[in-house]
């Protein structure tokens, strides 16, 4: 048995104690609303969050952080990319012993262009913690509470502190795989976002699954094309991190970006759907962010520059749509023809 803290009491935070409390471990959940906290300690419930689920009596919520860090051995990030460097900060200052951090957030910093890792090493000293190991996959938070099948992937530069969380988190309904490639997992997670909220839009605007199943494999293609440009191994967009949380994302009406996508293709404004949301909708930042790295990377990721467009220039959804269409032709494997020599090429 572990004693693991996890910051952040949204939706995935209280699936991902609730895993862990499954598996016996001493499980603080730190929110930074004391009332929130009083409310889980008292019915065993995130009736905000996750209703649905039933809160094991073993796990305790505390708006305390130095309680909740008190002696931990691992510390599990879970709040939107926005409030990481914030947290960090904080529990740079309550920290007491050396912790494997464990990071499930899915997004990429628009201002620093960095990913969550990399603004975690960068807020945290390297003395107070083993590794920065990253969670991710197909992952809805209704149905990890709901402890229904999920599968997911950690991954860290040492595959020992990797190991130390498949540990955690490993049981019969959360089946967890190790994958070496720090940026590819990571990537992954952070842009199927981008191409759930495309999914949405497209599904708002009344077309059908033609539309759907090509913004999922086209968006594959440009999440692969700016991973690899950064050091990704190809091969992990094609695994859990990769199609299949664009599967997840892109086809269920769990995800915060497929519904705020859809309200777009209806035709609210972006702060009508963010209002409405009261949720993280962590593709709408990313999108700015990627959008900023296919620049500064020179990659073309025509759905990502459709989708910051409509986002934060006021383009019209069936106007993007109708670009994307009509784009100059182009050989499906160009990708593959860079990575395997010309013999794809025309
Ligand atoms: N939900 C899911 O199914 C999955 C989510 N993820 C990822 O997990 C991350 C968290 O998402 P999720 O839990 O769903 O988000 P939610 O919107 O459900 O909850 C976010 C939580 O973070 C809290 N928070 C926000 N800012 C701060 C801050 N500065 N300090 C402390 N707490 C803060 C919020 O508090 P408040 O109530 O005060 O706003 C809220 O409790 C995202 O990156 C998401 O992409 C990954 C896999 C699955
Ligand atoms: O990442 C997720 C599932 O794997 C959750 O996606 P949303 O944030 O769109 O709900």
């Amino acid at each position: 048995m572990a004693k693991v803290a996890v910051l952040g009491a949204g939706s995935w935070g209280t699936a991902l104690s609730i895993v862990l409390a499954d598996n016996n471990h001493d499980v603080r959940l730190w929110t930074h609303r004391e009332d929130q906290a009083e409310e889980i300690n008292r019915t065993h419930k995130n009736a905000r969050y996750l209703k649905e689920a039933t809160i094991p009596s073993s796990l305790t919520a505390y708006s305390d952080l130095e309680k909740a860090l008190d002696d931990v051995t691992a510390v599990v990030l879970v709040v939107p990319t926005k409030a990481i460097r914030e947290v960090c900060q904080k529990v740079k200052q309550a920290l007491t012993r050396k912790v494997t951090i464990i990071h499930a957030t899915k997004g990429i910093d628009p201002d620093s262009l960095k990913r969550v890792s990399e603004m975690i090493q960068e807020e945290m000293p390297q003395e107070q913690y083993e590794d920065v190991v990253v969670l991710s996959g197909p992952s809805h938070a209704e149905e990890v509470g709901l402890r229904q099948p999920t599968t997911v992937t950690v991954s860290s530069h040492t595959i020992a502190e990797a190991e130390v969380a498949q540990d955690l988190f490993i049981n019969e309904n959360f089946r967890v795989y190790t994958n070496p490639d720090v940026v590819g997992v990571e990537l992954g997670g952070a842009l199927k976002n981008i191409i759930a909220l495309g999914a949405g839009i497209s599904d708002g605007l009344g077309y059908g699954d033609n539309a759907k199943s090509a913004l999922i494999t086209r968006g594959l293609a440009e999440i692969a094309r700016l991973g690899t440009s950064m050091g990704a191994n190809p091969l992990t967009f094609a695994g859990l991190t990769g199609v299949g949380d664009l599967i997840v994302t892109c086809t269920s009406q769990h995800s915060r970006n497929w519904r705020a996508g859809n309200m777009l293709g209806k035709g609210y404004a972006l702060d009508e759907v963010l209002d409405h949301m009261g949720m993280v909708v962590e593709g709408v930042r990313t999108t700015n962010a990627a959008y900023k790295l296919s620049k500064q990377q020179q990659v073309e990721m025509p759905i990502t520059e459709g989708i910051e467009q409509l986002l934060f220039h006021g383009a019209h959804p069936k106007d993007v749509v109708d670009q994307l269409m009509t784009r100059g032709r182009r050989h499906e494997m160009e990708d593959l023809a860079d990575i395997l020599g010309n013999q794809f090429s025309s």
